[in-house]
């Protein structure tokens, strides 16, 4: 399914970042490319939340660079990630509990009304705010949310992470990376959650997925990122391995084939 003979659209290179004395990437590689969804998995503490950091604005590499479709990029902070269009949603999500799900959807990029009431008054545009949250929402098949203006915290956690999900899709983004969304949820809440990201992807938008779970991993990557020990040990293709493989190269209990990395 993808196609790597094509410019990465999410590329880092030779990435190092270090705490104190723990090297937390230590010249480590990354590439997405258009159209997939790339697993990213590895032991506890291997790196993968500083990986992607350092791709989205949150911590700033010491060494290395990152590129968006080609073009170097120097974020500065997880905004300007968002700016240039890398949208993640973490397990913490940062949503408003006490706000609607409309609200939540445009937290920090409210329409105003048109004319003079939106420009001068900063009068909100709720009516039209209203409608592309549904509209984003039942695109997206999440319309068992019956009614938008119910405060996030009566929500499942299944229907947060929609939410948190429609509105990275919603908002035109290049690139979603989602860490760990299934951790905290049932079964049931699970399945939508990836059912979901294969939604995502049909419309074209390409996926990140950190996650421990092997069974999600294998269901919906096309490729799968092994981190171990601070850098990319290399990346499979879900159907030519299985999750006994992936385990053992990423306990360091089995060497990936040189062919592979
Ligand atoms: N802010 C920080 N300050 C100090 N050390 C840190 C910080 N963030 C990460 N580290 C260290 O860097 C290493 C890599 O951590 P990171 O969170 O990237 O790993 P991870 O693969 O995402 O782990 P997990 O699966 O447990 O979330 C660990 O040794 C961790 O303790």
């Amino acid at each position: 399914m993808t196609d790597t003979s094509q410019q990465p659209i999410l590329a880092g290179r030779n990435l190092v970042k270090r705490y104190g004395r723990v090297t937390a990437l230590d010249h480590c590689d990354f590439e997405l490319y258009p159209g997939e969804i790339l697993a990213v998995i590895g032991d506890n503490g291997a790196g993968k939340s500083s990986l992607i950091k350092a791709v989205s604005g949150a911590v700033i590499p010491d060494e290395g660079e990152v590129f968006l479709e080609g073009k170097r990029v120097r974020f500065q902070s997880p905004l300007d990630a968002r700016a240039a269009g890398i949208e993640t949603v973490y397990q913490q999500l940062a949503m408003s509990p006490a706000l609607s799900i409309a609200d939540n959807m445009f937290m920090g990029r409210e329409l105003r009304k048109p004319g003079w009431r939106g420009k001068w008054l900063r009068q909100l545009d709720r009516a039209a705010m209203e409608k592309f949250a549904r509209d984003k929402l039942s695109e997206l098949g999440l319309m068992t949310i019956q009614n938008i203006n119910q405060a996030v915290e009566t929500l499942s956690g299944g229907q947060r992470q929609g939410v948190a999900v429609a509105r990275a899709a919603a908002f035109g983004s290049k690139v979603i990376i989602l860490d760990e969304p299934t951790a905290a949820l049932g079964v049931k809440e699970s399945r939508r959650v990836l059912e979901l990201i294969l939604d995502v992807r049909a419309r074209g938008i390409p996926i990140v997925l950190i996650s421990h779970n092997m069974p999600h991993v294998f269901e919906v990557a096309d490729r799968i990122h092994i981190h171990r020990l601070g850098k990319r040990l290399c990346v499979i293709d879900p159907k030519d391995h299985d999750m006994s493989d992936a385990v053992a190269f990423m306990t360091g209990a089995k060497e990936p084939e040189s062919a592979a990395a």
